[in-house]
């Protein structure tokens, strides 16, 4: 299966924070939503994504391409969009598809008006007076009609209602039925995941957690409910984070096996969700 993003070995380093080690691949033809915690580094990984930041150590390709000989070849098929993409702020719609149309080989016009008549923007009223929401059905009306094979989008949901989240939803679930598109997204609303997302890519403190199929999260992770007092130096070794609370304790495990043989039934497995997952894999990993 081809890869339309690869980082092999990425480090970026700030003064307070580093996103390390990195090696993730991004398939062609699905949805990979990408979560993590504020300050994990989403952004971070997305700005290297698109050359907007340069990695300190490792490489990044895209379309198996690199930014240094080819920027212009992958930026071409590439739709961006992300909260604040509005750079043009005292345009209006009409004027900055004048402006940035040229810049596309790609670029079509009927459906730029498609875009803009489905998504209800106004063409001659300038951008900063549009809405969060008018404001993002912007910048995706743009990302989308240069026919873009791979689109990026960072937090593209935040903010809006959910209206009209699902209907973006709908918009992407459409773009993907050409089989050969990618979108990679990052966002904190999982559910939006759980409607649309083939891939999760999760990101804590700077390193790559997991990047699995759906499916084989679902596998691979459980969450385990039980009283408190099953709990020993051996027994937690099943988990890899325990939260206590008054009630009882809540763990995270990849080991159901080890779980079942060692409780039996005294305690509830149930599935976890992405956010059971996110948030017991926040404070970093106690046992693996
Ligand atoms: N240019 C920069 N200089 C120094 N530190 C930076 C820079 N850009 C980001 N950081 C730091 O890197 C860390 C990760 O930030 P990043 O924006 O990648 O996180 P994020 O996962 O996108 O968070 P959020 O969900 O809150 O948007 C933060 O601690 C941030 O302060």
């Amino acid at each position: 299966m081809e890869n339309v993003v690869e980082f092999n070995n990425v480090t970026k380093r700030f003064k307070d924070f580093s996103v390390k080690n990195i090696d993730l691949q991004v398939k062609r033809g699905f949805v990979h939503g990408f979560i993590g915690a504020n300050g994990a580094g989403k952004s971070t990984m997305i700005k290297m994504i698109m050359n907007l930041l340069k990695p300190d150590a490792g490489e990044v390709s895209v379309f198996g391409m690199d930014y240094k000989t080819h920027e212009k070849a992958i930026k071409e098929r590439i739709g961006f969009v992300y909260d604040g993409n509005v750079f043009f702020e005292n345009l209006n719609l009409k004027d900055i598809k004048r402006i940035v149309s040229p810049a596309y080989k790609h670029w079509d016009n009927a459906l730029f008006s498609q875009y803009v008549e489905q998504f209800e923007l106004p063409l001659n009223k300038s951008i900063k007076k549009f809405s969060k929401g008018m404001q993002m059905k912007a910048s995706l009306a743009i990302a989308l009609s240069h026919h873009a094979e791979l689109i990026i989008m960072d937090e593209p949901t935040a903010g809006l209602d959910p209206i009209f989240r699902r209907e973006l939803l709908g918009v992407l679930q459409e773009l993907m039925l050409d089989g050969n598109r990618t979108i990679f997204f990052s966002t904190h609303i999982t559910t939006d995941l759980n409607r649309i997302a083939d891939y999760i890519a999760f990101i804590n403190r700077g390193e790559l957690v997991f990047n699995n199929s759906i499916h084989d999260i679902t596998e691979n992770y459980a969450l385990v409910k039980g009283r408190t007092e099953l709990l020993d130096r051996d027994t937690e070794k099943a988990f890899m984070h325990i939260n206590r609370l008054s009630t009882g304790f809540e763990a995270l495990t990849k080991k159901v096996n080890d779980v079942e043989n060692t409780f039996g039934d005294s305690v509830v497995i149930e599935p976890a969700t992405l956010e059971d997952i996110m948030f017991h894999l926040k404070g970093g990993v106690q046992h693996v």
